[in-house]
């Protein structure tokens, strides 16, 4: 008969195996982390890292198979987790035979088996578990366990993977065998900031994240405030996200992702401008049609305009922006064929001033308050663009200390000196670390209400996007008018803040960790500038601070660089260009151009050592009390 006493046993023997469990946890060796940046909208670039586990998946397959598989064959193995169904496809296409085949699937198990053990080595059961797709979970744990030294485990494992052909379940179970891979193979992913713009997917990385990952962050971007900020409600966030749409042809992504319905500025567009060169869409244009290109023409125009309006009016309004170098409508000639600037006269390329009221130039004129309203309602009230804007907060920040980093996308406003630069604003200064937690209770604030007005909040994201003392922004000026409208390359420079310079010396990354409490140990990584070359190394400071970056899209020499943080230490990993998937799929291309260590731990780390550590000792001294009360 069960009694009281026997309860009371059974239940401190089932805390005693929690905190077993938890205790053997902390000595499992520390997950990897892979940080990655300026994602931008390439959704196919982004699966494609993802997919490889930001090059970690290629590594692990020559750990496990170098003198077992030649280096073709290793490729095929990484490619075959990467995109197991295109590669299922090209297979069956490929090999006739059916008993080449049937090799080709008994292979295929059983080294997809041997990566999977290998990469779950690292976690606990019930995580493992959770990588693997529910109806396969029975089938991988038996395969998994067993030995196969051994002659009657050996029958039992072919027994097992016969069945799954037999049964039709060969093609499911070996992509859901190649996703848990890929997922166990990266335990938190770092986003570093500049989802969003000029790719054509944004939306699609931000589904990914949500039904692939379930741990991973986001340092907001200067790029990902735009569309934070229009879903708040802030007019000129949103027309500078249009602009930049049209900019890039990527009008539709509104429409489809988001349901915004563009018409009414599309109307206005096309009534009121006439395409011109400097503002044709930056993509190849043989690739899209003639009526696309000048729709995007004209919305950049439109949308251009408004937004020069709409800055004046927010510039005279705020004049603690100290933005007034950035008025420009007011200093058009007569004719509006040149500019004054600091006294001198500029010829204007390509005007389009046409809206442009010479008695008062920031005047929205009504047709485009009307195109305005519209659409800032829609940006509003998207239910798509509210879910989107709300992952990207409640899994983002400004910044975030993790195991010991210190991740941002940007800078920390600094002068020449060294000294971090104070903005004053609401009667109070502020600087370093408290900036840019005042910029992220702003945001929350504004997307919590959203509103259309000219208001405070608003202002504040928009100089967030391109003032000079923003630390997503890092530049002195945003020089959209000389850009588009004058030739002259001086005029045209943006001045990146000194923090870029000051960034290469030990003193001052020093200064930085400990205006943001970073120990000894830990490192700063950064988005945000692609340029990296002999000048710009991505490593800075004897290591403390490492530039991470997706590079430009199609840009031949540089793919970009991402970061790996496992349990022996950090490496940088040079990727090469991603063409497209079919030319990877092809080649059979691999994404690491190079690899550079840029520490190796004298110990290996475990997770004991690391942030989640903590919680687990924390859980387990609940437990502990628990257990002597
Ligand atoms: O490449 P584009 O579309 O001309 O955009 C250039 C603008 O983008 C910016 O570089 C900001 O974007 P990034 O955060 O990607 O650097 C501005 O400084 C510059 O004015
Ligand atoms: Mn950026």
């Amino acid at each position: 008969m069960r009694n009281k006493f026997t309860n009371v046993v059974e239940n401190k023997n089932e805390i005693k195996s929690k905190i077993i469990n938890l205790s053997a946890t902390l000595n499992l060796p520390k997950g990897t982390e892979a940080f990655i940046s300026d994602v931008h909208g390439g959704y196919d670039r982004f699966s494609h890292i993802m997919r490889s586990g930001a090059g970690n998946i290629s590594k692990k397959v020559s750990e496990v198979f170098s003198g077992k598989l030649m280096p073709i064959n290793q490729m095929k193995l990484s490619c075959l987790i990467y995109y197991p169904s295109e590669v299922l496809k090209e297979t069956k296409n490929k090999i006739t035979d059916a008993d080449e085949l049937e090799q080709w699937y008994m292979d295929s198990f059983n080294n997809l088996i041997e990566m999977l053990r290998y990469v779950a080595n690292k976690y606990p059961k019930s995580l493992v578990q959770k990588a693997i797709q529910p109806d396969f979970w029975d089938i991988t744990e038996n395969l998994l366990m067993i030995d196969t030294n051994f002659k009657d485990k050996r029958l039992y494992y072919q027994g097992l993977l016969s069945s799954i052909e037999r049964l039709n379940m060969a093609d499911d179970f070996i992509i859901a065998i190649s996703h848990a891979i890929q997922r166990l193979a990266i335990e938190r992913i770092h986003i570093v900031g500049d989802i969003y713009d000029r790719g054509s997917h944004p939306d699609l990385v931000i589904n990914y994240l949500i039904n692939h990952w379930q741990n991973f962050d986001i340092q907001w971007g200067n790029h990902d405030i735009l569309w934070m900020g229009s879903m708040a409600g802030s007019k000129l966030c949103m027309l500078n996200l249009i602009r930049i749409c049209a900019r890039y042809d990527n009008l539709k992504l509104l429409n489809d992702a988001y349901d915004i319905d563009m018409t009414s500025m599309i109307k206005l567009a096309r009534h009121s401008y006439r395409p011109l060169s400097n503002f044709d869409p930056k993509v190849d244009l043989t690739e899209i049609s003639e009526e696309d290109r000048i729709t995007d023409n004209c919305v950049q125009q439109a949308a251009t305009i408004m937004q020069f309006k709409l800055e004046g009016q927010a510039i005279k309004r705020r004049p603690e922006f100290e933005m007034n170098d950035r008025l420009f409508l007011d200093k058009l000639s007569q004719d509006k064929k040149s500019v004054k600037i600091d006294g001198k006269d500029y010829p204007i390329e390509n005007g389009c001033f046409q809206l442009v009221n010479p008695g008062n130039p920031y005047q929205i004129s009504h047709p485009e308050q009307v195109v305005l309203i519209d659409l800032i309602n829609q940006f509003i009230h998207s239910t798509k663009l509210n879910e989107h804007m709300w992952f990207m907060y409640d899994h983002g920040s400004m910044y975030l200390k993790h195991n010991g980093n210190l991740l941002f996308h940007g800078c920390v406003p600094t002068d020449e000196q060294g000294n971090f630069v104070k903005w004053k604003i609401d009667g109070r200064n502020y600087l370093g670390k408290d900036l840019s937690d005042y910029f992220q209770i702003i945001l929350r604030d504004a997307m919590r209400h959203p509103t259309t007005g000219d208001c405070f909040n608003s202002d504040v994201l928009w100089y967030l996007w391109c003032g000079k003392d923003s630390p997503l922004f890092g530049k002195d000026k945003m020089t959209t008018f000389e850009r588009y409208f004058i030739d002259d390359e001086e005029l045209q420079k943006e001045t990146l803040n000194p923090f870029y310079k000051l960034r290469k010396k030990e003193w001052y990354a020093d200064r930085v960790k400990d205006e943001f409490g970073v120990e000894e140990e830990g490192h700063i990584i950064v988005g945000h500038t692609p340029d990296i070359d002999e000048e710009n190394l991505p490593i800075m400071s004897k290591g403390k601070i490492i530039q991470v970056n997706g590079g430009r899209p199609k840009m031949e020499h540089n793919g970009g660089f991402t970061l790996l943080y496992d349990s022996y230490g950090m490496q940088l990993l040079q990727l090469k260009p991603f063409i497209s998937l079919s030319t990877s799929l092809k080649d059979l291309n691999d994404v690491i151009l190079k690899r550079k260590i840029v520490e190796n731990s004298v110990e290996r780390k475990v997770v004991m050592d690391t942030d989640r550590g903590d919680k687990i000792k924390q859980q387990i001294a609940d437990l502990s009390a628990e257990l002597n009360d």
